[in-house]
This record gives C-alpha cells, structure tokens and sequence, in this order.
C-alpha cells in the first residue's frame, strides 16, 4: 500500500501546507502535539487565513517521528475515537522535523531564527530535569551543556536560543506540571546564572502557563492498520485521539502568534485555576486507576474504570479529597467535570494501557497528588483515597520488575532489601517515603499520611 504524502493524499488537510511558512517550533515531537496543539493551530490558521504559522517539530531523543513524517512530506492523520463510528483527518501544519541528537545546532538556530515568535513544548515531566523547585544542576546532561557542547537539554537549547535572538521568544509549555510557564522560565533562569550571564533579552521573553487536556494513547500498529483501512493509503505517523480538546493559555506573549482562540483555545488571565482542577482531579484520578488498574491485571484504563469498585475509589478521590482543595475558575462545575472525566476514561476505543499512565510515577506524584494530600494534611483533614493511589504506586513500585521510571534506579535500591514477595507493609512505605526527591519533608514526618499509607499498603498486599 502506498504511503500518504502530496502525491498520495486521499483527503486534503484544511490548511494548504505548500502556503505554510515556518513561525512556530515545537520541542518533543511526540503523539500528543500531533494530535493537539499542531491541530488548534492548523485551525487557527484555516479560521484566519494566516499562512505564517508551519511548524518545525523537533525530535529530541529519537529519529522514529522524523522517519515517519518525512517520507510522508510532514502530513500525518488524527485518527478520533469516540463512541461512534471512529473519523479521520489528515493535518498539515507540521513542516519539517528536527532531530536534537543528530544536529543540535540546527535545533537552536530554528529557535533563534527571527521568523520563530513563538514555540511550544511537550517533553514530558523529565524532560525538564528538575530537582525539586529547581534545576538539577547535577544531572550529567545539564554540566555537558553548560561545559559549552551543542545543548542538548531542553532548558540548554532554550536557554543558547534565547541568548541569539534579537527579539524575545514565547515558550509555551504543554507539559502536564504545576504552574508549567513559569516553572520552565525558572529554570531557564538558573541555567543562565549557572554560566554566569543572563542576556537582556531573556527578561522580555515569555512563558506563559498552559493547561491542556486531550486523552492521546501511543499508537499501536492495530491503529495504523484503522487509518489504513480508512485512509487508503498508510499513515506511519497516525495519532489516535479522543474527540475532547481543551487549551487554556495565560494571555502573555513577547510578540506575534497564531490565532489560537480561533483555533478553540481559551486565552485568559489566569490559567492556575484551569490547571490545578484538571490535574488533581483528572490526572490524579488517571493515575489512581493506572496503579490499582495494573495491580489487578487490566490492561487498558477503560478496563480499570468499568470495575465498579475501581470507579468508585476514583470518583471518590475526586469529591472527598480534591475537591475541597480547589477554587474552581467560573464556570467549571466540579462535580459534571468529575463525571465527564470518568466518562472520558470508560472510552473502550481509546486503548490507553495502564503501564503507559503508570510510567514516571516518581515525577507525575509529586505534580498530580501529592498537593493534594499536602493540602488536606493542613486543614486537618485525613486524605484517604488519594492516599490509597500514593500506596498504589508504592506497591506497583515494589512489584514492577522493568520500572519505567527516570528514578527507577534509585527506587529500587531503596527497596532493594526487602522481600520480593509480601514485604512488611511498614518497610515499604518507610523506604520509599524517605525518597526525598518525591517526598518533601513535611510529608515525610506527617504520621498521619504513614498510618494511612500502611493501613493501605497492608491491604492491597494482602487482598489486591
Ligand atoms: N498523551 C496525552 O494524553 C497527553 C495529554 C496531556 C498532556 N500531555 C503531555 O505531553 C507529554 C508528552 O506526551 P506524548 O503522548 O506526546 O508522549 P510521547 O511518548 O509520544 O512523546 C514524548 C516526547 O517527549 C520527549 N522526551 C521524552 N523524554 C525526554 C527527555 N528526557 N528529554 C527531552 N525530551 C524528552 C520525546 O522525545 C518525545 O518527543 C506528556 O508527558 C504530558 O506532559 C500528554
Ligand atoms: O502523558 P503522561 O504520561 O504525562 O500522563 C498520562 C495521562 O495521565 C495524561 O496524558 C492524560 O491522558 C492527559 O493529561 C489528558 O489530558
């Protein structure tokens, strides 16, 4: 079967890619900016008519995406699953692909060049190479590109962009992270004062927070065979997508930009209240289920969720301990939202695994729960079910033997002298709450979250 490109394109996307130039980059290439933010700003543009806004996305560890997209002439599909009939759309915004590993270089000119205003990041949590509030500037990677190397950190590529470029820069991140704009902008300043000069240009560049939401599963080779079937052509960079997307940006940006609001964003003053709602309470609830979910075998979230006992923890996470944390922004009622997540999650078409949500743990908790139970804690409160999900991933930690985690190693070793089967419940928690990158003090010395969290480990070793 032939492969989609220019010549090959059985539907036209709606923008004319031929009539995109560059004026956007986006750093971490993966499914969920192809099935997001490539989309709201290829719809900008169809709304606008704004032909300035092609995309250079930028691989940062593989070439997989750049293989797949350039024999395809930067076209790929959006493969949409909900609980009709699936539908397909072939996007056109993406027009060139940059590998970090094979030309670093390359990478910060594309930031640098003055047609670029704006760019966008999905990186994941890690990516970000943070300890704590800050930049980890004992991470190896970090010292290589502060030593002077074509960076290849993100915070380094931003931070030598930024440092060449005239006119600042907008760096949205789309990153799943608490306060994500100004968190990145942080490090970003750290780095600079690591080597000791912070260029002029970096006060006027932006970083405006970002809250998004679309449900975006990694595409399996089941996927590519759909969009082959619907597309008659194959798609090797296919994205499958859940039909709900959100965008919320703070309104704050150094210069020019696509027309995002048309494209379906939400531009405003405040996205805090936005963020914190949807990752206590969605990514919170997610991650909840992706633990008890693969502790009890399911493969996919959808399973997790249609277990009525699981669905219920999860609902209840989510009105006993999320929300009375929340100052819900107007408009938002909680209560429907919770409902819609849950609704969102029990979609079978979508195929998220659990191990997928469950990967990172280490770096999602501390950003997804552990605010949360932080919260509760100070008004007195004792955080049961969200501390239920804290047990969970301590004891999918224990009982994981390939952990797909960047702190895997150190994870391990605090639990490397316990039994591999029914460790004492205390010993597991007291091992792994000592993890100071994961757990802050405050949290470590509260013996209420340790009762809670024995009582619950105890349980799910002994009746899973
Ligand atoms: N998939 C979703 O449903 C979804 C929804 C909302 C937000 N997000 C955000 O988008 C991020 C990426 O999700 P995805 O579905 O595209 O995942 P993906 O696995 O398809 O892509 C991950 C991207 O991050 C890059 N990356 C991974 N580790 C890195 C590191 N250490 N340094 C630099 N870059 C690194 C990879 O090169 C890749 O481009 C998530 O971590 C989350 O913050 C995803
Ligand atoms: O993408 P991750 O691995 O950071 O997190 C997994 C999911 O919880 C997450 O991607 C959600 O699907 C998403 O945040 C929904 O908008």
């Amino acid at each position: 079967m032939s492969r989609l490109s220019f010549t090959n394109l059985p539907v036209a996307p709606e923008v004319d890619p031929h009539a995109l130039s560059v004026g956007m980059v986006h750093l971490g290439i993966g499914a969920f900016h192809r099935a997001h933010q490539a989309v709201v700003t290829e719809r900008a543009a169809v709304a606008t008519g704004d032909t300035r806004w092609g995309i250079t996305g930028v691989s940062q560890r593989s070439a997989t995406v750049r293989d797949q997209l350039a024999p395809q002439d930067g076209l790929y599909s959006v493969l949409e699953r909900g609980l009709g009939e699936p539908s397909i759309q072939v996007i056109g915004s993406i027009r060139d692909v940059l590998t970090a590993p094979d030309d670093p270089e390359a990478v910060v000119a594309r930031i640098a060049d003055p047609a670029v205003s704006v760019m966008t990041l999905t990186v994941t949590e890690k990516g970000y190479r943070a300890a704590g509030t800050g930049l980890d500037l004992n991470d190896p990677e970090i010292q290589a590109d502060l030593a002077g190397r074509p960076p290849r950190t993100v915070v380094g590529q931003l931070a030598a962009a930024i440092a060449r470029r005239p006119e600042p820069l907008t760096i949205v991140s789309c990153d799943n992270l608490v306060a994500n704009g100004p968190f990145l902008r942080k490090l970003v300043g750290e780095y600079f004062e690591a080597l000791g000069k912070v260029p002029e240009v970096f006060e006027a560049t932006r970083f405006p927070a970002s809250m998004v939401d679309r449900i975006v599963p990694a595409t399996t080779e089941a996927d590519r065979a759909e969009a082959a079937r619907l597309l008659g052509v194959r798609d090797e960079a296919v994205v499958v997508a859940e039909p709900f997307l959100q965008w919320v940006i703070e309104d704050d940006f150094a210069g020019d930009r696509p027309a995002w609001e048309r494209g379906g964003a939400v531009l405003t003053r405040d996205v805090a209240p936005w963020e914190q709602a949807k990752l206590r309470m969605l990514n919170a609830s997610h991650s909840m289920l992706a633990y008890l979910g693969a502790l009890r075998g399911y493969e996919t979230i959808a399973e997790a969720v249609r277990d009525e006992e699981l669905a219920r923890l999860a609902q209840q996470l989510m009105t006993d301990d999320v929300v009375p944390t929340l100052s819900p922004p107007a408009g938002l009622d909680l209560a429907a939202y919770g409902e819609t997540v849950l609704e969102r999650f029990a979609n079978p078409a979508l195929k998220h695994r659990t191990r997928q949500v469950a990967m990172d743990g280490s770096v999602k908790l501390p950003v997804r729960m552990l605010g949360t139970v932080r919260d509760r804690l100070t008004a007195g409160a004792e955080p049961r079910t969200i501390t239920l999900a804290v047990a969970a991933w301590m004891v999918y930690v224990h009982q994981t033997p390939n952990l797909d985690d960047p702190q895997a190693p150190r994870l391990k070793s605090a639990i490397a002298n316990l039994p591999t089967t029914s460790p004492p419940p205390a010993a597991l928690v007291d091992a792994l709450l000592a993890v100071d990158s994961v757990f802050t003090p405050d949290l470590r010395d509260s013996t209420v979250f340790r009762d809670l969290l024995v009582d619950h480990v105890a349980a799910l070793t002994t009746h899973p």
